[in-house]
């Protein structure tokens, strides 16, 4: 190389980076079936986020269930499987929030931070904590599409170590095995944000005025997490309780009217009471005709809301005396939905744009 060579090469122009917006949820197995639920289940009960026990105790334990639950839970899932797209819904309603994001920020969504920029310098991606599109294969997508910064939006309106801070490890164990280091922010919890609770109360009264009854009871049920998470500091209880307030004060309904209850317990330990179906056996047995549930936790339907609560706890309120049942869709890739992923992103980025 010539000393101007070499002078050229100082002065040449450095390449424009983009800004990469990741949009993750929490995954679903590849097909409704034995192996890969198995697989699914190992990938995701291995994690260390989630299941915190001593391996050497937790080894025997996993292995046992992953021969137990892998052939029932396949079938659950097969009853929900969106049979168009051959995938979970998780999967299909997550791909479509990031694509509704991508035409929003192409029409101008951004314009405002920098006219005319925004939608050439921004890349969106999105991936499943577990399972596929992982991860690991949408940080090296934004690499090659040249961002060098990087917003990661975890799907969970409320904190848990087991979500949100597994999908931050999962992003810094990537970068880890690359030698290429972007600009990383993370999108924090929005369980208290404005417009996530009013689109909360907006999309539950006007599916509440498409039903033929009138409730008696709403009944808001988040996953549920092990007490022992809570004890050691976990956030999750207070976040949820705190989206479960500004719900019912936007709803003007009290505790009464709107309890809270936590789903989806997994294993012999104590989880955050009370149970979601504890609780609409409860009210079923104590009379309750008309019951409404809404699943606030979760950014999109998935087995969770669809098998557990609009199947499974529907069953156990009209077998308990109860008459109609529904369970709210989740925000999902709606309009309104779309709404609170928009202002959280343009928050977000603000700065980088
Ligand atoms: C110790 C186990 C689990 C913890 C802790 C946990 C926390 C947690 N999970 C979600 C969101 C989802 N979980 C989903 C499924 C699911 N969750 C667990 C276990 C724990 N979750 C299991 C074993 C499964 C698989 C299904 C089953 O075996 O019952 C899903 C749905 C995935 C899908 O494919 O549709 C979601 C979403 C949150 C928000 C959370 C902590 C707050
Ligand atoms: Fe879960
Ligand atoms: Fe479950």
């Amino acid at each position: 190389m010539t000393q101007s060579d070499a002078h050229a090469n100082k002065n040449a122009p450095v390449p424009h980076s983009k800004i990469g917006i990741l949009l993750v949820n929490l995954g679903t197995p590849s097909a409704p079936r034995f192996w890969p639920v198995r697989r699914f289940l190992k990938e995701f009960l291995s994690d260390r986020r989630v299941v915190d026990a001593p391996r050497i105790i937790w080894w025997p334990i996993l292995q046992s269930i992953l021969w137990l639950r892998p052939g029932r839970l396949a079938k659950k899932y097969a009853e929900i499987w969106n049979k168009t797209l051959n995938e979970g819904p998780l999967k299909s309603i997550t791909r479509s929030q990031a694509e509704k994001l991508a035409a929003w920020i192409r029409a101008g969504g951004l314009e405002k931070h920098k006219p005319g920029r925004a939608a050439d310098e921004v890349f969106i991606a999105w991936a499943m904590r577990y399972g596929e599109p992982g991860i690991g294969s949408a940080v090296k997508n934004l690499q090659a599409h040249g961002c060098a910064r990087i917003l990661v939006v975890p799907l969970y309106p409320q904190y848990a170590a087991a979500t949100t801070a597994s999908a931050y490890d999962k992003v810094f164990a990537t970068l880890e095995h690359m030698q290429w280091d972007p600009a990383v922010r993370f999108a924090p919890p929005y369980f208290d944000d404005r417009a996530y609770i009013d689109v909360l109360a907006t999309s539950l009264r006007a599916a509440i005025s498409r039903l033929d009854f009138v409730p008696e009871m709403i009944l808001v049920s988040f996953h549920g997490l092990p007490k022992a998470e809570i004890d050691k500091g976990d956030p999750y209880l207070d976040q949820c309780r705190e989206t479960w307030r500004l719900l019912r004060e936007d709803l003007r309904l009290g505790e009464d009217r709107c309890p809270i209850s936590f789903q989806s317990r997994f294993g012999a330990k104590e989880w955050l009471q009370p149970y979601t179906d504890a609780t609409v056996k409860r009210l079923a047995r104590e009379g309750v005709k008309n019951l409404v549930v809404i699943t606030p936790g979760f950014a999109a339907d998935c087995l969770e809301t669809l098998h557990e609560i609009a199947i499974e706890n529907r069953a156990i309120f009209t077998e308990n005396g109860g008459q109609n049942f529904a369970l709210i869709p989740c925000l999902n890739d709606s309009e309104l939905g779309m709404m609170v992923i928009f202002d959280l992103v343009a928050r977000e980025i603000r700065g980088w744009i």
